[in-house]
């Protein structure tokens, strides 16, 4: 049988599961995470993007053909001109320009998970960075849909309600869908061990994530 994306989550199905399901994720549905909570989070995720860029512009570098240069190039792209914006958006709100944000000193949270991601791609193949990758896009488009359908989400009155609707919008939806037919094709051709390898690496980012939710909740630097 073929490896597919689905078996990373089933293998990492404990580290998945504490992802998905943190705390802030229920909290951002419910529309009661604490306001600093959120501001917290959200820039650092602006430097988390940052690098998650760069990452997809190591992707782009180690490339061999036209359809892998374009898959990176679409996952810079949502990075850039989907997610980014949304960013800038809130935090104009609160009265933060996008220069105070670049200077704002990276957490330990981001550095780690940035870095991981940045490493992994450096020392190993395209397929290492992609399943690097991974649980940030198509975690956070499958994240949104689960909100939607859970009984203690609300979006009327939810100062988070503009941040579900990206995620669960068509744009990163489609970069999501696309990332993981990705994903699945390479996949497919891994033989048993080399699998194991990248259930390791799939595991360590998922990790590295709900580490960064938490980094938002303690206000963590
Ligand atoms: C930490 C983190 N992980 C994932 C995503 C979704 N690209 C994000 N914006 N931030």
């Amino acid at each position: 049988m073929p490896f597919r994306f689905g078996d990373l989550k089933q293998r990492s199905r404990a580290s998945w599961e504490a992802y998905c399901r943190h705390d802030f994720v229920r909290a951002l549905g419910a529309g009661d995470l604490p306001g600093p909570a959120f501001r917290h989070y959200l820039q650092q995720d602006y430097l988390f993007l940052i690098h998650f860029a760069r990452a997809f512009a190591l992707a782009a570098y180690k490339s061999r053909d036209l359809a892998d240069l374009r898959r990176a190039g679409d996952g810079l792209r949502a990075i850039l001109d989907v997610e980014l914006d949304l960013h800038v958006a809130y935090c104009r709100e609160w009265g933060i320009d996008e220069a105070a944000l670049a200077r704002l000193p990276e957490s330990r949270a981001t550095l780690a998970y940035t870095r991981y991601v940045l490493d992994t791609g450096n020392r190993g193949d395209l397929l290492d960075l992609h399943v690097a990758l991974s649980p940030c896009m198509i975690g956070y488009a499958e994240i949104a849909l689960w909100l939607l359908e859970q009984p203690f989400t609300r979006l009327d009155g939810n100062p988070y309600a503009p941040w579900i609707a990206m995620y669960a919008g068509d744009e990163f939806q489609q970069a999501a869908r696309d990332e993981r037919e990705w994903v699945d094709a390479r996949l497919a051709r891994v033989d048993a061990a080399r699998f194991d390898e990248l259930v390791e690496i799939f595991d360590a980012a998922a990790r590295l994530e709900a580490d960064f939710w938490q980094m938002g909740l303690d206000l963590a630097d």
